[in-house]
Protein backbone atom coordinates (compact mmCIF):
# COMPACT_ATOMS: atom_id res chain seq x y z
CA UNK A 1 0.00 0.00 0.00
CA UNK A 2 1.01 3.68 -0.35
CA UNK A 3 2.23 5.75 2.33
CA UNK A 4 0.89 8.88 0.48
CA UNK A 5 -1.92 9.14 -2.28
CA UNK A 6 -2.70 12.50 -3.80
CA UNK A 7 -5.65 12.32 -6.32
CA UNK A 8 -6.59 14.80 -8.63
CA UNK A 9 -6.09 17.66 -6.10
CA UNK A 10 -7.28 21.24 -6.54
CA UNK A 11 -6.76 23.96 -4.13
CA UNK A 12 -7.36 28.30 -4.36
CA UNK A 13 -6.20 30.94 -2.38
CA UNK A 14 -9.21 33.62 -2.69
CA UNK A 15 -10.58 32.18 -6.23
CA UNK A 16 -6.92 32.07 -7.56
CA UNK A 17 -6.34 28.12 -8.34
CA UNK A 18 -3.17 26.97 -7.03
CA UNK A 19 -2.80 23.45 -7.69
CA UNK A 20 -4.62 21.95 -10.53
CA UNK A 21 -5.68 18.86 -10.91
CA UNK A 22 -2.59 16.76 -9.18
CA UNK A 23 -1.52 13.35 -8.76
CA UNK A 24 1.03 11.92 -6.65
CA UNK A 25 1.81 8.56 -5.20
CA UNK A 26 4.84 7.80 -2.65
CA UNK A 27 5.42 4.16 -1.39
CA UNK A 28 6.71 3.44 2.13
CA UNK A 29 10.29 4.75 2.70
CA UNK A 30 10.62 6.62 -0.11
CA UNK A 31 11.41 10.63 -0.50
CA UNK A 32 9.79 12.51 -3.21
CA UNK A 33 11.22 16.16 -3.89
CA UNK A 34 8.69 18.52 -5.02
CA UNK A 35 11.11 20.45 -7.05
CA UNK A 36 10.16 24.02 -8.84
CA UNK A 37 10.75 27.38 -9.14
CA UNK A 38 9.40 29.73 -6.32
CA UNK A 39 5.55 30.49 -6.29
CA UNK A 40 4.77 27.14 -8.20
CA UNK A 41 2.67 25.72 -5.48
CA UNK A 42 5.06 23.55 -3.40
CA UNK A 43 4.54 24.55 -0.25
CA UNK A 44 1.14 24.80 -0.75
CA UNK A 45 0.80 21.04 -1.38
CA UNK A 46 2.69 20.14 1.39
CA UNK A 47 0.15 22.43 3.97
CA UNK A 48 -3.01 20.40 1.96
CA UNK A 49 -0.92 17.47 3.11
CA UNK A 50 -0.25 18.21 6.37
CA UNK A 51 -4.02 19.38 6.82
CA UNK A 52 -3.09 23.28 7.06
CA UNK A 53 -4.34 23.97 3.94
CA UNK A 54 -7.93 23.32 2.39
CA UNK A 55 -8.39 21.30 -1.15
CA UNK A 56 -11.30 22.02 -2.93
CA UNK A 57 -11.26 19.03 -5.28
CA UNK A 58 -9.63 15.98 -4.87
CA UNK A 59 -8.26 13.03 -2.00
CA UNK A 60 -5.39 12.99 -0.24
CA UNK A 61 -4.80 9.24 1.68
CA UNK A 62 -1.99 8.21 4.21
CA UNK A 63 -1.96 4.51 3.98
CA UNK A 64 -5.05 4.03 2.45
CA UNK A 65 -7.19 6.35 4.82
CA UNK A 66 -8.39 9.27 3.60
CA UNK A 67 -7.38 12.55 5.25
CA UNK A 68 -8.96 15.27 3.07
CA UNK A 69 -11.73 15.05 0.63
CA UNK A 70 -15.19 16.15 -0.20
CA UNK A 71 -16.65 14.93 2.90
CA UNK A 72 -13.66 14.20 5.27
CA UNK A 73 -10.85 16.83 6.78
CA UNK A 74 -8.72 14.94 9.39
CA UNK A 75 -7.48 18.10 12.00
CA UNK A 76 -3.25 18.27 10.83
CA UNK A 77 -2.86 17.43 14.94
CA UNK A 78 -4.64 13.73 13.81
CA UNK A 79 -3.17 12.83 10.42
CA UNK A 80 0.15 11.19 12.10
CA UNK A 81 2.77 13.51 9.83
CA UNK A 82 5.90 15.11 11.23
CA UNK A 83 6.97 18.65 9.65
CA UNK A 84 10.51 20.35 9.47
CA UNK A 85 10.86 23.67 8.38
CA UNK A 86 13.03 25.91 6.98
CA UNK A 87 13.85 27.94 10.27
CA UNK A 88 13.86 25.30 12.38
CA UNK A 89 11.16 25.89 14.67
CA UNK A 90 12.37 25.02 17.71
CA UNK A 91 11.23 26.31 21.00
CA UNK A 92 13.75 28.95 22.56
CA UNK A 93 12.86 28.82 25.95
CA UNK A 94 13.03 24.54 26.00
CA UNK A 95 15.70 22.48 26.52
CA UNK A 96 17.17 20.17 23.50
CA UNK A 97 15.69 16.99 25.42
CA UNK A 98 12.17 18.84 26.27
CA UNK A 99 11.92 20.13 22.62
CA UNK A 100 12.57 16.63 21.29
CA UNK A 101 9.66 15.21 23.64
CA UNK A 102 7.37 17.73 23.05
CA UNK A 103 5.33 16.15 21.05
CA UNK A 104 5.42 12.34 22.24
CA UNK A 105 1.92 11.28 24.07
CA UNK A 106 1.18 8.40 26.35
CA UNK A 107 4.36 6.92 27.38
CA UNK A 108 5.64 6.83 31.04
CA UNK A 109 8.53 8.19 32.24
CA UNK A 110 10.92 5.24 31.55
CA UNK A 111 10.00 5.33 28.09
CA UNK A 112 10.29 8.83 27.34
CA UNK A 113 13.52 8.99 28.14
CA UNK A 114 14.31 5.64 26.32
CA UNK A 115 12.75 7.45 23.30
CA UNK A 116 14.58 10.43 24.33
CA UNK A 117 18.08 8.50 24.30
CA UNK A 118 17.25 6.59 20.97
CA UNK A 119 16.59 9.73 19.10
CA UNK A 120 20.26 11.54 20.60
CA UNK A 121 21.70 9.01 19.21
CA UNK A 122 20.07 8.87 16.30
CA UNK A 123 20.61 12.30 15.38
CA UNK A 124 24.37 12.51 17.19
CA UNK A 125 23.59 14.69 19.35
CA UNK A 126 24.58 12.49 22.53
CA UNK A 127 25.69 15.10 25.74
CA UNK A 128 23.43 18.25 24.85
CA UNK A 129 20.45 17.31 25.84
CA UNK A 130 20.07 20.21 28.58
CA UNK A 131 21.24 22.82 25.96
CA UNK A 132 19.27 25.42 24.59
CA UNK A 133 18.38 26.37 21.02
CA UNK A 134 21.00 29.38 21.16
CA UNK A 135 23.92 27.37 22.41
CA UNK A 136 23.64 24.71 19.34
CA UNK A 137 24.86 25.43 15.90
CA UNK A 138 22.29 26.06 12.54
CA UNK A 139 23.56 22.18 12.17
CA UNK A 140 23.05 20.57 15.56
CA UNK A 141 19.54 22.82 15.66
CA UNK A 142 18.22 21.24 12.56
CA UNK A 143 18.87 17.84 13.76
CA UNK A 144 17.07 18.57 17.16
CA UNK A 145 13.97 19.21 14.73
CA UNK A 146 14.55 16.28 13.12
CA UNK A 147 14.71 14.49 16.21
CA UNK A 148 11.72 16.18 17.01
CA UNK A 149 9.92 14.86 14.03
CA UNK A 150 11.34 11.46 14.55
CA UNK A 151 10.18 11.44 18.02
CA UNK A 152 6.42 11.24 17.36
CA UNK A 153 7.20 8.79 14.91
CA UNK A 154 5.26 9.69 12.01
CA UNK A 155 3.55 7.97 9.32
CA UNK A 156 5.13 10.33 6.28
CA UNK A 157 7.23 13.28 7.39
CA UNK A 158 7.17 16.98 5.33
CA UNK A 159 10.16 18.96 4.74
CA UNK A 160 10.03 22.47 3.70
CA UNK A 161 13.09 23.53 2.67
CA UNK A 162 14.84 22.52 5.71
CA UNK A 163 18.55 23.22 4.47
CA UNK A 164 18.57 26.21 3.14
CA UNK A 165 19.25 28.13 5.79
CA UNK A 166 22.63 25.65 6.49
CA UNK A 167 25.77 26.42 5.29
CA UNK A 168 26.88 25.03 2.26
CA UNK A 169 30.20 23.58 2.99
CA UNK A 170 28.28 21.48 5.57
CA UNK A 171 25.06 21.12 3.31
CA UNK A 172 25.51 17.85 1.19
CA UNK A 173 26.71 16.13 4.49
CA UNK A 174 24.26 17.24 6.81
CA UNK A 175 21.44 16.14 3.91
CA UNK A 176 23.35 12.68 3.37
CA UNK A 177 22.96 12.31 7.09
CA UNK A 178 19.28 12.90 7.58
CA UNK A 179 18.68 10.83 4.20
CA UNK A 180 20.87 7.85 6.22
CA UNK A 181 18.63 8.94 9.01
CA UNK A 182 15.07 8.33 6.65
CA UNK A 183 16.19 5.23 5.00
CA UNK A 184 17.64 3.39 8.36
CA UNK A 185 13.82 4.01 9.90
CA UNK A 186 12.23 3.28 6.61
CA UNK A 187 10.63 6.88 6.63
CA UNK A 188 8.29 7.90 3.96
CA UNK A 189 9.01 12.20 3.07
CA UNK A 190 8.17 14.44 0.96
CA UNK A 191 10.85 17.51 0.52
CA UNK A 192 10.02 21.08 -0.71
CA UNK A 193 13.19 22.17 -2.60
CA UNK A 194 13.66 24.92 -5.59
CA UNK A 195 17.25 23.40 -5.67
CA UNK A 196 17.72 20.19 -8.31
CA UNK A 197 21.43 19.73 -6.78
CA UNK A 198 19.28 19.18 -3.11
CA UNK A 199 16.56 17.19 -5.09
CA UNK A 200 19.12 14.77 -6.48
CA UNK A 201 21.41 14.21 -3.29
CA UNK A 202 18.21 14.11 -0.76
CA UNK A 203 15.45 12.27 -2.45
CA UNK A 204 14.64 9.12 -5.09
CA UNK A 205 11.98 10.67 -6.70
CA UNK A 206 11.42 14.03 -8.29
CA UNK A 207 7.63 15.63 -8.97
CA UNK A 208 8.29 18.53 -11.04
CA UNK A 209 5.96 21.34 -10.87
CA UNK A 210 4.91 24.14 -13.34
CA UNK A 211 2.29 26.59 -12.21
CA UNK A 212 0.53 24.29 -9.99
CA UNK A 213 1.08 21.47 -11.85
CA UNK A 214 3.13 18.59 -11.75
CA UNK A 215 4.82 17.84 -15.47
CA UNK A 216 6.61 14.88 -14.81
CA UNK A 217 7.45 12.87 -11.54
CA UNK A 218 9.48 9.19 -11.15
CA UNK A 219 13.00 8.82 -10.73
CA UNK A 220 15.71 11.26 -10.40
CA UNK A 221 17.50 9.07 -13.29
CA UNK A 222 14.64 8.88 -15.32
CA UNK A 223 13.38 12.58 -15.73
CA UNK A 224 17.35 13.65 -16.27
CA UNK A 225 17.64 11.02 -18.92
CA UNK A 226 14.09 11.21 -20.45
CA UNK A 227 12.12 14.43 -20.08
CA UNK A 228 9.44 14.53 -21.45
CA UNK A 229 9.46 18.83 -21.62
CA UNK A 230 11.63 20.97 -22.52
CA UNK A 231 11.09 22.53 -19.08
CA UNK A 232 11.76 20.02 -17.26
CA UNK A 233 15.29 19.21 -19.11
CA UNK A 234 16.23 23.02 -18.66
CA UNK A 235 15.21 22.40 -14.89
CA UNK A 236 17.20 19.63 -14.37
CA UNK A 237 20.81 20.36 -15.72
CA UNK A 238 22.82 22.41 -18.40
CA UNK A 239 21.75 21.19 -22.34
CA UNK A 240 22.22 22.08 -26.06
CA UNK A 241 19.35 22.49 -28.24
CA UNK A 242 20.28 21.41 -31.30
CA UNK A 243 17.91 21.43 -34.73
CA UNK A 244 17.38 17.97 -36.12
CA UNK A 245 15.57 16.04 -38.77
CA UNK A 246 14.77 12.89 -38.19
CA UNK A 247 16.46 10.07 -41.13
CA UNK A 248 14.92 6.86 -39.41
CA UNK A 249 13.43 5.72 -35.86
CA UNK A 250 17.12 5.21 -35.22
CA UNK A 251 18.89 8.42 -36.95
CA UNK A 252 19.00 12.09 -37.23
CA UNK A 253 20.45 14.57 -39.02
CA UNK A 254 22.31 17.66 -37.27
CA UNK A 255 24.70 20.84 -37.62
CA UNK A 256 27.22 18.45 -36.16
CA UNK A 257 26.64 15.11 -38.39
CA UNK A 258 24.55 12.30 -38.56
CA UNK A 259 23.93 11.04 -34.85
CA UNK A 260 22.87 7.69 -34.06
CA UNK A 261 19.99 7.10 -31.08
CA UNK A 262 20.30 3.73 -29.31
CA UNK A 263 17.03 3.63 -28.74
CA UNK A 264 13.67 4.17 -30.97
CA UNK A 265 12.69 8.17 -32.18
CA UNK A 266 8.75 8.27 -31.64
CA UNK A 267 8.79 11.16 -34.64
CA UNK A 268 7.77 10.56 -37.73
CA UNK A 269 10.62 10.91 -40.55
CA UNK A 270 11.21 13.98 -41.84
CA UNK A 271 9.90 15.62 -38.50
CA UNK A 272 12.12 18.54 -37.25
CA UNK A 273 12.68 18.79 -34.04
CA UNK A 274 15.22 20.01 -31.02
CA UNK A 275 17.68 17.91 -29.80
CA UNK A 276 18.98 17.95 -26.32
CA UNK A 277 22.38 17.02 -25.60
CA UNK A 278 24.39 17.23 -22.15
CA UNK A 279 27.44 18.94 -22.22
CA UNK A 280 28.92 15.48 -21.44
CA UNK A 281 27.15 14.20 -24.11
CA UNK A 282 29.34 15.75 -27.21
CA UNK A 283 32.60 14.91 -27.58
CA UNK A 284 35.86 16.78 -28.88
CA UNK A 285 38.03 15.56 -31.47
CA UNK A 286 41.38 18.51 -32.06
CA UNK A 287 41.23 18.79 -36.00
CA UNK A 288 42.58 21.85 -38.48
CA UNK A 289 39.69 21.24 -41.22
CA UNK A 290 37.29 20.58 -38.29
CA UNK A 291 33.98 22.35 -38.82
CA UNK A 292 33.65 23.56 -35.36
CA UNK A 293 35.88 26.12 -33.04
CA UNK A 294 36.30 26.63 -29.54
CA UNK A 295 35.40 30.35 -28.66
CA UNK A 296 36.06 29.98 -24.68
CA UNK A 297 37.37 27.89 -22.01
CA UNK A 298 37.05 27.33 -18.58
CA UNK A 299 39.17 24.77 -16.39
CA UNK A 300 37.47 22.96 -13.45
CA UNK A 301 40.15 20.75 -12.34
CA UNK A 302 39.71 17.38 -13.92
CA UNK A 303 36.96 18.39 -16.57
CA UNK A 304 36.68 21.78 -18.71
CA UNK A 305 33.93 23.46 -19.77
CA UNK A 306 34.38 24.80 -23.41
CA UNK A 307 31.74 26.76 -25.78
CA UNK A 308 32.11 25.86 -29.35
CA UNK A 309 30.23 27.31 -32.15
CA UNK A 310 29.41 25.00 -34.91
CA UNK A 311 27.64 27.25 -37.94
CA UNK A 312 25.52 29.63 -35.84
CA UNK A 313 25.19 27.63 -32.56
CA UNK A 314 27.07 27.71 -29.74
CA UNK A 315 27.49 24.32 -27.95
CA UNK A 316 28.50 24.06 -24.12
CA UNK A 317 31.06 21.15 -24.15
CA UNK A 318 32.92 18.81 -20.53
CA UNK A 319 35.36 17.39 -21.26
CA UNK A 320 38.29 15.00 -20.29
CA UNK A 321 40.49 16.89 -23.03
CA UNK A 322 42.12 19.86 -20.70
CA UNK A 323 44.56 20.86 -23.34
CA UNK A 324 41.96 22.51 -26.16
CA UNK A 325 42.27 26.68 -26.23
CA UNK A 326 39.88 29.23 -27.94
CA UNK A 327 40.53 29.96 -31.82
CA UNK A 328 41.10 25.81 -32.07
CA UNK A 329 39.40 24.11 -34.82
CA UNK A 330 37.50 20.93 -33.80
CA UNK A 331 35.14 18.27 -34.69
CA UNK A 332 31.94 17.11 -32.25
CA UNK A 333 30.83 13.57 -31.96
CA UNK A 334 27.59 12.52 -29.84
CA UNK A 335 27.99 8.79 -28.89
CA UNK A 336 24.79 7.05 -29.71
CA UNK A 337 22.40 6.88 -27.22
CA UNK A 338 18.75 7.17 -26.35
CA UNK A 339 18.27 10.56 -28.35
CA UNK A 340 15.62 12.91 -26.62
CA UNK A 341 14.11 15.52 -29.40
CA UNK A 342 11.47 17.73 -28.43
N1 LIG B 1 -1.83 32.84 2.16
C1 LIG B 1 -1.86 33.09 0.85
N2 LIG B 1 -2.79 33.90 0.32
C2 LIG B 1 -2.84 34.13 -1.03
N3 LIG B 1 -1.98 33.59 -1.91
C3 LIG B 1 -1.02 32.78 -1.43
C4 LIG B 1 -0.90 32.48 -0.02
N4 LIG B 1 0.16 31.63 0.15
C5 LIG B 1 0.67 31.42 -1.09
N5 LIG B 1 -0.02 32.10 -2.03
C6 LIG B 1 0.25 32.10 -3.48
O1 LIG B 1 0.19 30.76 -3.94
C7 LIG B 1 1.18 30.51 -4.93
C8 LIG B 1 1.97 29.28 -4.54
O2 LIG B 1 2.70 29.54 -3.34
P1 LIG B 1 3.63 28.43 -2.65
O3 LIG B 1 4.12 29.01 -1.38
O4 LIG B 1 2.89 27.15 -2.61
O5 LIG B 1 4.79 28.33 -3.72
P2 LIG B 1 6.20 27.57 -3.61
O6 LIG B 1 6.33 26.81 -4.89
O7 LIG B 1 6.31 26.82 -2.36
O8 LIG B 1 7.19 28.80 -3.62
P3 LIG B 1 8.56 29.07 -2.77
O9 LIG B 1 9.59 28.16 -3.37
O10 LIG B 1 8.83 30.51 -3.06
O11 LIG B 1 8.25 28.80 -1.34
C9 LIG B 1 1.99 31.79 -5.05
O12 LIG B 1 1.53 32.48 -6.20
C10 LIG B 1 1.67 32.55 -3.80
O13 LIG B 1 1.72 33.93 -4.04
Amino acid sequence: MSTLTIENVFSDYQGQVILNGLNLTLQQGEIVALLGPSGCGKTTLLRAIAGLQPISQGTIKINGDALSSDNVFIPSEQRGVGMIFQDYALFPHLTVADNILFGVKGLNKIERQARLDEMLELVKLAGLSQRYPHELSGGQQQRVSIARALAYQPQLLLLDEPFSNIDAQVRNEMMLEIRNILKQRNVSAVFVTHSKDEAFVFADKLALFKEGSIIQHGLAEELYAHPNDRYVAEFLGAGNYLPVTVNSCMEVSSPIGVLQSSASINYPVDYQGQLLLRPQQVELVADEQGLAVIVERRFLGTVCHYWVKVEEHCLEVRSQLLQLSPGQKVNLFAPAHPLVIF
